[in-house]
């Protein structure tokens, strides 16, 4: 049974169902937590898992229910606790155990996300090791991957020649997520991933390693926005290039979830846990974006393919900057998520005829 739902996106707060960026406000602020007395006599997990849920409700704690559960799920060896026999879940907690249920807990009630309070999470069929500052992945980027999947699959089916080989690229690696699962389904895949933070780079290369498929791919620490050539210079064209990148406008930063983003008591807001590298994509949400398209037509093979998550704001945008200024790009068209928001941006390398700007895909 996997982990599912419990979700920080940015666009669909689990905890009050709201969509769009939530404003958060000043009485919202995470307060300090005095961590709660242990319990005077035994309990059991039920029990554990019925007094924490209160206290989280009480102090503000989004998905109170689910964070209970999983805490103490995971400190029984399971992922959940619908998968524990209900003898599991009624025998009485060791005080070493009790003691290790307050500590998550507690830590929980900070605002650390659960997925960093356990250190491990599940994205599709993986289970991915977390830690901050790396990026949580978050349901949605499911879909991007299942996306390409269908993609590359079909065209495994309609027999592409030997000579093109799948290779995927993907930018903003963060835990690996979604290189480490696309390489799992697609056996004949090799990638390569970066990411402009060393801590995302070292977590996807244990996450790979762990899973065993660091064979398959190469990680580098780069920063696309700075070093633009060396990557040009370390990869050959690749047939799929993915990334989900930084692409909040950077006036909605202020208004994300206290586990995303929280404001200290003179207002200045501070990055809590996760990098606001992961998060912030500028005033449009398209300064990382622009870059990633500026240098596809020379990281992808003919025809290959580049698949974003964006803003559902982002795709007329996307579409008419790449028509504007990118030469051997086309746009192919945007495709909605589960709450049917325009979420995903395909393109798609074209020919095009050799002249003086052959080599950059950027127009003059
Ligand atoms: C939204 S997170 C996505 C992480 C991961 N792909 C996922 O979906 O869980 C964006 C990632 O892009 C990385 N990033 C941001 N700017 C970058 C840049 N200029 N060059 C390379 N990586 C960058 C961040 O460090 C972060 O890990």
């Amino acid at each position: 049974m996997w982990r599912r739902s419990l979700s920080t996106s940015y666009y669909r707060c689990f905890g009050c169902r709201s969509s769009g960026p939530k404003v958060l406000w000043k009485s919202q602020a995470v307060r300090t937590c005095s961590a709660p007395a242990l319990p005077a006599g035994r309990i059991t997990p039920l029990q554990a898992v019925k007094l924490w849920k209160r206290r989280f409700e009480e102090r503000g704690v989004t998905e109170p229910e689910q964070s209970s559960q999983y805490i103490i799920a995971h400190l029984l060896g399971a992922k959940t606790i619908e998968s524990l026999e209900q003898e599991r879940l009624t025998e009485f907690l060791s005080r070493e155990q009790t003691e290790q249920i307050w500590k998550l807990c507690t830590t929980r009630l900070s605002r650390m996300p659960v997925q960093y309070v356990i250190e491990e999470w599940d994205f599709r069929d993986l289970t991915l090791k977390m830690r901050p500052p790396v990026f949580i992945p978050r349901p949605e980027t499911e879909e991007l991957v299942e996306l390409v999947l269908n993609d590359l699959q079909m065209k495994t089916e309609m027999g592409v020649p030997a000579e093109t080989e799948p290779t995927c690229l993907e930018v903003g690696c963060g835990s690996g997520a979604i290189s480490l699962s696309l390489l799992k389904s697609l056996p004949q895949l090799k990638g390569v991933a970066l990411d402009q933070s060393q801590d995302a780079v070292d977590l996807t290369r244990e996450n790979a390693l762990r899973l065993g498929l660091e064979d398959r791919l190469e990680i580098h620490h780069i920063d696309v926005m700075k070093d633009a050539e060396t990557l040009l210079s370390l990869i050959r064209p690749v047939t799929t290039l993915v990334s989900n990148p930084p692409y909040l406008f950077s006036e909605d930063m202020a208004s994300l979830e206290p586990e995303i983003l929280s404001v200290c008591f003179c207002c200045v807001l501070l990055p809590r846990f996760e990098d606001p590298a992961a998060l912030d994509g500028g005033e449009d949400g398209l300064k990382v974006i622009k870059q990633i398209l500026t240098l596809a037509p020379q990281i992808l093979s003919s025809y290959g393919r580049a698949y974003l998550e964006v803003d559902p704001r982002h795709p007329p945008l996307i579409r008419q900057w790449v028509e504007g200024n990118v030469d051997g790009l086309q746009f192919k068209e945007a495709r909605h998520d589960i709450t049917g928001r325009p979420r995903f941006c395909i393109l798609q390398k074209e020919e095009v005829k050799q002249g003086p700007q052959a080599g950059s895909g950027l127009r003059n």
